[in-house]
């Protein structure tokens, strides 16, 4: 199904959350909501689930206005940030519950089996949500969703409570489902890294609005203004003011177009991080700051780096 939002706007107390947004997700697109924390993007997504009312705009859902009606008359699954899993049940009642009348039992308990398996609390079946971690809890949340496979996917921050490694499993296995039954998915997160790795196309939001639209490279290679350069990309862009900028007319550079080495700009090393393959070097050019990747360590006698923008001198 494809989603269309026309311009919809919503504010709470006279603070906008979401200032005339006009979004179009394409019939089996992965599409993620990137953006700070306040920006609107959980708004964003309640509204789409029916759980907000918004003050102007229209929702179509398959070219069907949907604006006024509720949740449960629009075809979604939804994983909220605080999986509201049902305290009285075991994990396996939680995840066939979805599917009850829909599959027969021994069919949902095989889907359910295989789905906590892949999801590493197979072996929790028969426990209550009560006895689980908050990361337990969360993947029981997104088993459960992935049980109905929906026409549409809302996914709030799903990853949020899983470790780094956790995270990378979940998150193909969204996209396999994902990809396997062509379902549009409306995902949002603040994880610039979660949103590269998954969607087909990014919104990045800021106070309410969408400020840039497009494929990860497309946005990557052509951020739009100083907000999206500071936020996307990981590590994102060092906004330089003054001559250099002038000199490139570019927005800001990004670490791996920065390198040190014989140049004419002198900087000082101010900080260095290990990032197992390479490290992330800190340069300080008086009052401002860039970053570059660099394969060594750089020690103190070396705390003097010369540094040459190659790309923009
Ligand atoms: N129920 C509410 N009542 C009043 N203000 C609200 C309410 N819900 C959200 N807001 C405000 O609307 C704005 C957008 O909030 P929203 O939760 O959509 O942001 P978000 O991008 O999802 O943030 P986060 O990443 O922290 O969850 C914020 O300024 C927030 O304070």
């Amino acid at each position: 199904m494809s989603i269309e939002l026309k311009s919809i706007s919503k504010s709470y107390r006279g603070i906008k959350a979401l200032d005339s947004i006009n979004l179009e997700i394409k019939k089996g697109e992965f599409f993620v909501i990137l953006g700070p924390s306040g920006s609107g993007k959980t708004t964003l997504l309640r509204t789409v689930a029916g759980l907000e009312r918004i003050d102007s705009g229209r929702i179509l859902i398959d070219g069907k206005d949907v604006t006024e009606e509720p949740p449960h008359r629009r075809d979604l699954a939804m994983v909220f940030q605080n999986y509201a899993l049902y305290p009285h049940k075991t994990v396996l009642e939680n995840l066939i519950m979805p599917v009850e009348g829909k599959m027969n039992r021994e069919e949902a308990v095989k889907l359910a089996g295989e789905l906590a398996s892949n999801l590493k609390i197979g072996d929790m079946l028969s426990r209550y949500p009560s006895e689980l971690s908050g990361g337990q809890q969360q993947r029981v949340a997104l088993a459960r969703a992935l049980m109905k496979k929906p026409s549409v996917f809302l996914m709030d921050e799903p990853l949020s409570n899983l470790d780094a490694i956790q995270r990378v499993s979940a998150r193909k296995l969204i996209r396999d489902i994902q990809r396997e039954n062509n379902i549009t998915t409306l995902y949002v997160t603040h994880d610039q890294v979660e949103a590269m790795a998954l969607a087909d196309r990014i919104a990045i939001m800021n106070t309410g609005k969408v400020i840039q639209t497009g494929t990860p490279e497309e946005i990557y290679s052509n951020v739009k203004d100083r907000f999206v350069a500071t936020f996307f990309g990981n590590p994102p862009m060092s906004l330089i003011d003054g001559s250099l900028l002038d000199l490139t007319g570019k927005i800001g550079v990004r670490p791996e177009d920065v390198e040190i080495g014989e140049g004419n700009v002198k900087g000082r090393v101010s900080d260095v991080e290990f990032l197992g393959d390479r490290y992330l070097v800190y340069i300080s050019l008086g009052e401002e700051e860039v970053r570059a990747f660099y394969p060594y360590r750089l020690r103190g006698e070396c705390s003097h780096a010369v540094i040459l923008f190659d790309k923009y001198l």
